[in-house]
């Protein structure tokens, strides 16, 4: 992404004014992920006026703002999120849920401005840059198929990582909030899926980016088929538990359409086979990520020993000479990255990764089994928060996960504990640190399977 402030028209120099309703908005949203440490300050990377700012109308404008916290090193980059803002005279009632504050002086001295995607009339201007396709200033928007005109925007109102907004139950277009320079896997695989044949995920037709297809353009959205009908497997499990029902038959499916989609990304993008470095890198890494997050969340602290040897376990492995295939891999595997689709099939959705990562780690080739362990923990977080716990469920439903991955792939992930049990440890550690940060009343059900994990290891 470019350093220098770009502009379409814009003026560079509203953003001191905007600077204290930032300062007060931007760290209360759900997507911001600087939570915790105080905003120091705010600079530009981009400004684009999708909609020009007269004072006849709304105006849009796309700001790509990077954010200063202490706490980073000095060489890492503040963080840099997407910002689509309204800006009007006055905002009309039924948008006042969208305030984001006006503007005390500069040159939209008086202006109101609020969260430009909940703007029916912003979100379909939007959806018609996507429609017709070229550079806008800084931005560049792609398609790969005619798209209709006129489909009728709603915002997505779950509470997630980034925005998405649906259109005409035909479309939804995710905008990333944190951005960063180089193709988001949320792209990049689905793309490459849809290229080698594969249905499991629905394949992007169009999406916007910075910069005019440099390597290091940063993926801004991304529009796809909006799977109607659809339902997500958390709440599929969660009303399985509710009900008493078996979760097996879909656990199992699950298992063998996660397997489908490894395949399918194993044959279409280079694999490699870790080595012992690898590994050695591998494992420190868990134990990197386990000390920073015992930091963070010192109820971490007492069971660090025993998950550390979860993570030694896999280095002992390497003693003998098989090998690990790495692969990409979706990353942030759990039951709300499913959909079941109206005629019974499971689709998997948002490759991003997880979110805190940096994107050349979340790109690197890793043993799939890592996504087993994202979903195997996911019927443990169901089971547990659900009253009363039922840890059977779990249980079955991990089986059930584990048999339909081993029919589809020919691989039972279970022939790995040791790899698989560290994948889960490092798993549940970033859920203490992502729970203690976005939901802390959430925080015991990653703790429980913490408490878990660190025992299972001391056991000879
Ligand atoms: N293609 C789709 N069809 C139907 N619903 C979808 C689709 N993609 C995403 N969703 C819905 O949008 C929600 C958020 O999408 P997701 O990609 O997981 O965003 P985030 O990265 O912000 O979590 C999902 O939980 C799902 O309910
Ligand atoms: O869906 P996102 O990409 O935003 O993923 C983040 O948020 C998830 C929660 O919404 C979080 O998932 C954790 O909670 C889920 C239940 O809400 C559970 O099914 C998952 O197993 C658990 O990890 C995810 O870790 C985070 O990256």
């Amino acid at each position: 992404m470019s350093e220098t402030a770009s502009t379409a028209r814009a003026p560079v120099a509203l953003l001191p004014s905007l600077v204290p309703l930032l300062h007060d908005w931007l760290p209360r949203q759900r997507w911001f992920a600087g939570k915790g440490r105080p905003v120091t300050g705010f600079t530009l990377a981009s400004v684009t006026e999708l909609l020009p700012l007269d004072t006849t109308g709304p105006g849009l404008l796309h700001l790509l703002v990077r954010v200063q916290q202490p706490g980073l090193g000095t060489a890492a980059q503040p963080d840099c999120y997407q910002l689509l803002l309204g800006v009007r005279t006055s905002l009309p009632p039924q948008l006042a849920p969208a305030l984001i504050g006006r503007v005390p002086d500069g040159p939209l001295a008086g202006r109101t401005i609020y969260e430009g995607l909940r703007d029916p009339r912003l979100a379909a201007l939007l959806l018609e840059r996507l429609r017709t396709p070229g550079p806008m200033g800084p931005l560049r928007f792609s398609r790969t198929v005619v798209i209709p005109e006129g489909l009728t925007p709603r915002v997505l109102d779950a509470e997630q990582s980034n925005s998405s907004l649906v259109y005409g139950d035909a479309y939804i277009l995710k905008v990333f909030r944190r951005v960063y320079p180089g193709a988001n896997p949320d792209l990049e695989l689905p793309l490459a899926l849809a290229r080698a044949g594969c249905t499991r995920v629905p394949a992007p037709v169009a999406w916007y980016e910075t910069g005019n297809g440099r390597p290091e353009a940063s993926t801004l959205g991304v529009l796809q088929p909006f799977l109607r009908g659809s339902q997500d497997g958390w709440q599929l499990a969660l009303d399985s538990l509710a009900a008493g029902r078996d979760f097996t038959t879909e656990a199992r499916a699950l298992g063998r359409a996660t397997a489908e989609v490894h395949t399918a990304l194993a044959d279409t993008l280079p694999t490699v086979a870790l080595g012992r470095p690898q590994t050695e890198n591998l494992v420190h890494g868990m134990s990197r990520r386990l000390d920073a997050a015992a930091q963070a969340v010192p109820a971490l602290m007492p069971y660090a020993p025993g998950l550390r040897a979860a993570f030694e376990a896999v280095a002992g492995l390497r003693s003998d000479s098989r090998l690990w295939r790495a692969q990409r891999v979706h990353g942030d595997l759990h039951l709300g990255q499913t959909l079941r689709t109206q005629d019974g099939d499971w689709s998997v959705i948002d490759f991003e990764g997880e979110p805190a990562k940096p994107l050349a780690e979340r790109r690197r080739p890793q043993p799939p089994v890592r996504d087993v362990a994202g979903m195997l923990r996911s019927f443990d977080y169901a089971a547990r928060s659900h009253h009363p716990w039922n840890p059977d469920w779990a249980e079955r439903c991990r089986d059930a996960y584990c048999t339909g991955y081993a029919e589809a792939s020919g691989t039972d992930p279970r022939d790995e504990p040791a790899l698989l049990r560290a994948y889960e440890t490092d798993k549940a550690v970033y859920e203490v640190l992502y729970e203690a940060r976005h939901r802390p009343d959430w925080l015991p059900v990653p703790m429980a399977a913490i408490r878990r994990l660190a025992a299972q290891t001391t056991t000879p």
